[in-house]
């Protein structure tokens, strides 16, 4: 007898035009998300973020680390970067989220929210170092937030909740027409792990 499996969610669009995100819920266990979590807290040689608003240099309270190929290079507020070597863990997860994105990734930008009041403001992928329509594949680890989309023109919004553990794809023209950002909240005191895979240009 034919039946409806209610239990399997396929992949929807959460955008209603212009782009693609896909929200694939949590793609590890939570003790394993935990566990990665602590691991990438103590390896990872943690710096803060600089960058320039309003023509001022601010320095974020949230930490940020990049790794990626070698040969990899990222010119950005000013200054030319090169990616630190991938970690055993961060193989790891990269061939997890290759898998179930259906893409491969050469560079990995790594933020630490300490707490809820860290978050990141809005703006778009788009740079000219990142390959034009690639697919940018988030996998979150620790505190649940909130992460929001608004189209740059009709100013549509969309919010999705980011669980421990899962895994959002941004992908075709998203970064294009659409920002997204990581408000701040005073609901979340837990720290959070974001790793936004990437594919950059040579
Ligand atoms: O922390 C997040 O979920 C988003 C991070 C992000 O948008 C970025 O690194 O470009
Ligand atoms: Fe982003």
């Amino acid at each position: 007898m034919a039946r409806v499996d209610f239990f399997q969610t396929p992949d929807l669009n959460l955008l209603p035009r212009d782009g693609t995100v896909i929200y694939h819920g949590p793609i590890l266990g939570e003790v394993l998300a935990r566990d990665h979590l602590e691991g990438l807290q103590t390896e990872v040689p943690w710096q803060r973020d600089e960058l320039v608003m309003f023509g001022k240099r601010v320095v974020t309270s949230r930490e940020v680390a990049w790794f990626g190929d070698p040969g990899l290079a990222y010119t950005y507020s000013g200054s030319t970067k090169q990616p630190m070597p991938w970690s055993e863990r961060l193989l790891q997860l990269k061939a997890l989220v290759e898998q179930r994105s259906g893409t491969v990734f050469n560079s990995c930008l790594v933020n630490f929210y300490h707490k809820g009041e860290e978050g990141m403001g809005w703006h778009s992928d788009d740079e000219k170092s990142i390959e034009r329509d690639s697919a940018i594949a988030s996998l979150s680890l620790g505190a649940e937030r909130r992460f929001d989309f608004r189209h740059k023109e009709t100013r549509e919004k969309v919010e999705v909740m980011l669980e421990n553990g899962s895994l959002l794809v941004m992908q075709g023209e998203t970064q294009r027409h659409w920002q997204h950002q990581l408000p701040p909240t005073k609901k979340v005191s837990a720290a959070r792990i974001n790793l936004t895979f990437r594919r950059m240009a040579r």
